[in-house]
């Protein structure tokens, strides 16, 4: 259900939210792949004050022009897949998972011509992941095997419930989102972000070092959290803060 927003005269106008969904191929003895979003992205879009639309993947630039004329901000939404180590110089290795190629290259290209715009991009797991690459980093492609003591970071019980914390950077976009200090997060990833991309900072550590979340120096506001707050704004409504600064760019983008 989402809740009506609390105001006083006019409500702050909602600035259209483009949400990538994931996609998953026909079921055997069918005939029709399909897209999928979790109800989640876009009750978070709702509850910070956004309108959330549906993103169908598409080759032609126009369209991803065209999608970002209807936009003031876009969500890469995470999923169980990685990205092809191609995208960032280097050959699959042992540990690395099944990838949706079709998803990423039409990700890839929206994201691309989003941070040209300077557009507010909010990268979610996958999508952090994502951003790190296209702004020019790299990834653990399997932190079990790529990183000395690494802990559990695909967690076993609700996904709704915290596995670990993060120290959150002071003077960070997400310390303007979330506060300082540190902040339980849930987690549900094998990979994370190697080399750092261009200009971009860290804005979270978790204790054994896996970079948890970044932010680019370059733009208004490019945020990648490895988490997934959307899970979490019942029973930890702090995360519903990165989603509201989120929204809040995203109607200061199109005013
Ligand atoms: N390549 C990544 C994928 C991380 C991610 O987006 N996980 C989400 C899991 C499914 C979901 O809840 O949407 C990795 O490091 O595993």
């Amino acid at each position: 259900m989402t809740h009506p927003m609390r105001h006083h005269g006019q409500p702050p106008r909602r600035p259209n939210i483009g949400i990538t969904p994931d996609w998953s191929e026909a079921a055997p003895g069918t005939s029709f792949a399909r897209y999928e979003l979790k109800v989640s992205y876009a009750e978070a879009v709702l509850r910070a004050g956004g309108l959330p639309f549906v993103l169908p993947y598409t080759d032609d630039p126009t369209c991803v022009e065209a999608y970002l004329d209807r936009v003031s901000g876009v969500l890469i939404t995470g999923g169980a897949f990685d990205i092809p180590p191609e995208a960032y110089g280097e050959t699959a290795r042992e540990g690395m998972g099944a990838m949706k190629e079709g998803r990423t290259t039409f990700e890839t290209a929206l994201m691309r011509a989003a941070l040209k715009r300077n557009m507010p991009v909010l990268g979610i797991c996958g999508g952090m992941q994502l951003l790190n690459v296209v702004l020019g980093g790299t990834l653990y492609q399997d932190i079990g095997r790529e990183m000395q003591e690494v802990r559990e970071h695909e967690q076993k019980h609700d996904r709704t419930q915290p596995q670990h914390p993060v120290d959150v950077r002071d003077n960070s976009l997400l310390a303007e989102a979330v506060g300082r200090g540190q902040l339980m997060v849930n987690s549900t990833h094998h990979q994370a972000v190697k080399k750092l991309g261009n200009q971009v900072v860290s804005s979270a550590v978790s204790p054994d070092g896996v970079v948890e979340a970044i932010e680019s120096t370059a733009h208004a506001f490019a945020l990648g959290v490895q988490w997934h707050p959307e899970y979490m704004l019942n029973n930890l409504p702090v995360h519903a803060g990165i989603y509201k600064v989120f929204i809040h760019k995203a109607r200061d983008y199109r005013r």
